[in-house]
């Protein structure tokens, strides 16, 4: 919030950025569990002095800040989830410090999972997965809190044209021979620019960032359940998946991403009534189509077989639903 300061408009925040801390929890067991976080603070603090002068005495360092997420770790004995973590964190700077007016803490979860050995969960054996969970939490002095859970570099793609048999619905019990294109682009404006061919045969590629709203707006208000928010997390990842790609068999019809992404969106908040908006960014990843020719003839002609991945340029797609009361 901006504050008034020698006839200027002032708004300042301090913290730390990119504390790295892993936290390992073993069972009497010997099963292990491992989480590794990557944890950003940020202050609204009433240290304004400071920036006017020589005053320091308002300041949290932001070396306790790093030294905070530590000893916060060491006092979690039970496993716990990102969210409950971040909500721990930003709970203590808001009371412990007189001068803390807000606490935003971000934390982004690297995808450890545990390694099947020999079809059995490995008890201390983990490997890196792909795309991560990320969390902001903001916590007000009051107890208002604002929590916003996400998944980032869900890379996923489908190639799209099906053969398969499905039940003729005509015909009882008799089985039809069918192909069916699952992602497509038509029906674009064309004008004399535009190089593009309609299609409704193509690759379709994203890496998912996704961010999901809670509705939960005060700290006395999340669910106790332990790793709660573990289980949201797969959830909508299952239901987000579940939407891009369809039933296993036949595969869902994308028209273009702007219309799997506002599917992906619509179902998650169909879905879970605790999460008020989600935004979603789906950036077109293009595979291009490989012809190769000399004077000689063809020597590569594209058959919906031989595609050129890149990189970039890339198309960029995004949105944001959310349900009437939501402010994402
Ligand atoms: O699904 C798509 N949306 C677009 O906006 C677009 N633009 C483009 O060139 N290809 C595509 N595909």
């Amino acid at each position: 919030m901006a504050e008034r300061v020698e006839g200027f408009n002032f708004e300042q925040r301090h913290g730390k950025e990119r504390v790295r801390v892993a936290r390992v929890w073993k069972t009497k067991e010997g099963k292990h569990y491992v989480v590794e976080w990557r944890v950003g603070i940020s202050l609204l603090s009433d240290c304004v002095n400071s920036y006017l002068r020589d005053d320091n005495s308002d300041i949290v360092a932001t070396d306790t800040m790093k030294n905070t997420v530590y000893a916060k770790a060491k006092e979690c004995s039970e496993i716990l989830s990102v969210e409950n973590f971040a909500i721990e964190l930003a709970k203590h700077f808001i009371s412990f410090y007189r001068q803390v007016t807000t606490a935003i803490v971000n934390i982004v979860e690297k995808p450890w999972e545990r390694i099947i050995a020999d079809g059995q969960p490995h008890m201390h054996g983990f490997k890196l997965g792909s795309e991560r969970h990320t969390v902001e939490a903001i916590v007000k002095k009051s107890g208002a809190l604002q929590l916003t859970s996400g998944v980032e570099g869900l890379s996923v793609l489908k190639t799209t044209k099906l053969n398969c048999y499905i039940q003729s619905l005509i015909f009882v019990l008799t089985l039809v021979w069918i192909c069916c294109e699952q992602s497509g682009f038509e029906g674009f404006i064309r004008d004399k620019y535009t190089a593009l061919p309609e299609t409704r045969e193509r690759m379709l590629a994203t890496e998912v960032t996704g961010l999901w709203r809670y509705s939960y707006e005060s700290l006395s208000s999340v669910p106790q359940k332990p790793l709660y928010f573990v289980e949201r997390y797969d959830d909508v990842k299952r239901v987000l998946l579940e939407t891009f790609f369809g039933p296993p068999n036949v595969g869902v019809y994308s028209p273009s991403v702007q219309n799997t992404l506002y599917q992906m969106a619509r179902a998650t908040l169909n879905r879970f009534p605790d999460i008020d908006s989600v935004q979603l960014k789906m950036p077109n990843i293009h595979f291009l189509p490989v012809n190769i020719s000399n004077t000689g003839g063809q020597i590569v002609k594209f058959n919906d077989d031989v595609y050129l991945p890149t990189d970039e340029p890339h198309g960029s797609i995004q949105a944001t639903l959310s349900r009437f009361w939501s402010k994402m």
